[in-house]
């Protein structure tokens, strides 16, 4: 796979979906304090999902936070938000301005080091509604992140998601395409994603 190297305001799927990214969203002192933060501020737990009828641990810490009352889940696990504290309030409101639309639910992903990870999936769960709209802010070191069509998984696309990145994705990605960040050895320090979300 080649690494592309990108811009805002293009879209970097060839088709099938609209995915856009904006690499220094938030400069690199306001992004330094987000991490130190967010590692600090966040109730992180490693939590168990299921795959292939076992439960297996996540290769990485989670947290949910969002709007009282709605519940959300994946891969066979239903999570209770946490409530939104003025930090998540702080970030949401800068990204919303772009994304044109209104979030309910954050799930924040810590990747300790290389070795952490997410594999193959689409975030199509039935709440999010047809063509949901999904923002994603990154702080920390800088990691691939590929996106492969559903249908034919030979057609890759391969970004590096930056400290300080916002990468939006809408309309049909999450039909025809799935996405992971992938382990790596070179890559040792933490990086923190937060994947804001509206649960209709
Ligand atoms: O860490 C990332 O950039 C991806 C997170 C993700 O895909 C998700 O939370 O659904
Ligand atoms: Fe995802």
């Amino acid at each position: 796979m080649n690494m592309q190297s990108i811009g805002s305001g293009e879209n970097l799927l060839p088709e099938k979906g609209e995915v856009f990214y904006y690499p220094y969203f938030f400069d690199k002192s306001q992004s330094n304090i987000f991490l130190e933060r967010l590692i600090r501020e966040i109730n992180w737990k490693q939590e168990p999902i299921w795959m292939f009828g076992k439960q297996v641990m996540q290769p990485r810490l989670t947290a949910l936070y969002g709007n009282e009352g709605i519940s959300y889940g994946y891969s066979g696990i239903k999570m209770e938000p946490h409530s939104w504290n003025p930090l998540l309030m702080e970030i949401k409101d800068a990204i919303e301005k772009v994304a044109q639309t209104s979030f309910t639910h954050v799930l924040l992903n810590y990747y300790r080091d290389g070795q952490d990870s997410m594999g193959w999936h689409r975030d199509n769960e039935p709440e999010l509604g047809l063509n949901p709209v999904i923002g994603s802010v990154s702080f920390g070191v800088p990691r691939k992140f590929q996106f492969r069509q559903y249908h034919d998984k030979t057609v890759k696309k391969e970004f590096l998601l930056e400290h300080g990145s916002f990468l939006l994705m809408k309309e049909e990605t999450q039909h025809h395409w799935e996405h992971q960040i992938p382990k790596s050895k070179k890559v040792h320090g933490p990086r923190i994603n937060l994947t804001f979300r509206r649960i209709q």
